[in-house]
């Protein structure tokens, strides 16, 4: 599956409803027992989140895009498919919950390519969720110091920590990453899919008992008038940043 959303491959409503109906017909399909997930997007696998779905909107239009989020890592951790990131670029916050979703990393080695949860560099705090699935993947004290930071870290850092499995020139990551399938492809469905959800069934059971309340913290924390401005001033230096 490639992400084709340009310029950046951002999370907005529209991209995350099709990313969840498009898993959702893969798991369906029995043929299917795998996916890679990469982008089409030169030099960006995925900004993360659409900021501007979280600037100057109602409480409706953030319950319904939260809950979008929540559907599409509760879709995609818990699939009994192999699921493969192939990231070819920067992965920031929301771009890298998805990798860290997948059952196994390999990023393009390029040092100029970044990725992290940063939320704390936009004055936001990555709800628990990504956090667990963060710790389940680089341990908790790299994951702390990590996630406090809002640390974005390149290609070669990411690998030194577990952030990502391996790394690859750009050019051999369709390569890599197909073998990387066919090796795991090659155990048998049931044992492969029983392991994966004991490994992951008390992380995502968590945010299922509590999907409401997470709704509503989301709604009550990004509604924050001192919020709104962190986000606003965010997107501004972004732009900045061109000119
Ligand atoms: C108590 C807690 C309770 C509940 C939890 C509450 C809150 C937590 C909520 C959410 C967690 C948030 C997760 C996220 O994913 S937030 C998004 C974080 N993303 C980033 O920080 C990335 C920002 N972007 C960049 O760093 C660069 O754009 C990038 C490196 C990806 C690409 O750089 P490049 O130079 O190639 O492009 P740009 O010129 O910077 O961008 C082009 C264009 O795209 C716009 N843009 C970029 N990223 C985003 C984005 N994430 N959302 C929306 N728009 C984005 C950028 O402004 C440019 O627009 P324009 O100037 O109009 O062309």
């Amino acid at each position: 599956m490639k992400f084709k959303s340009p310029p950046v491959n951002s999370l907005s409503l529209d991209f995350l409803t099709e990313f969840c109906i498009s898993l959702e017909k893969l798991e369906n399909d029995r043929a299917c027992r795998g996916v890679i997930l990469t982008s089409a997007v030169p030099k960006i696998f995925s900004s993360g989140l659409d900021i501007t779905e979280m600037c100057g909107k109602s409480t409706e239009h953030y319950a319904e895009f939260w809950r979008a989020v929540q559907e599409m890592w509760l879709r995609l951790y818990s699939s009994n498919m192999v699921t493969v990131a192939a990231v070819n670029g920067s992965s920031p916050a929301g771009g890298c919950l998805i990798a860290l979703t997948c059952d196994y990393r390999i990023m393009a080695e390029n040092p100029k390519f970044s990725i992290g949860l940063n939320e704390a560099q936009l004055g936001i705090v990555a709800p628990f969720w990504f956090k667990d699935t963060f710790v389940n993947v680089v341990g908790h004290r790299v994951a702390e110091r990590s996630l406090q930071l809002g640390s974005l870290h390149s290609a070669p850092e990411a690998h030194r920590i577990g952030l990502v499995d391996e790394l690859v020139p750009e050019e051999k990551l369709k390569d890599r990453a197909t073998a990387v399938m066919q090796q795991w492809l090659a155990l048998p469905d049931h044992a492969r899919q029983l392991t994966k959800t004991m490994m992951r069934k008390a992380v995502l059971d968590r945010l299922v008992a509590h999907r409401e309340e997470d709704v509503q913290n989301f709604i009550s924390f990004i509604s924050k008038e001192s919020i709104q401005k962190s986000l606003r001033m965010y997107m501004e230096m972004l732009k900045k940043k061109k000119s």
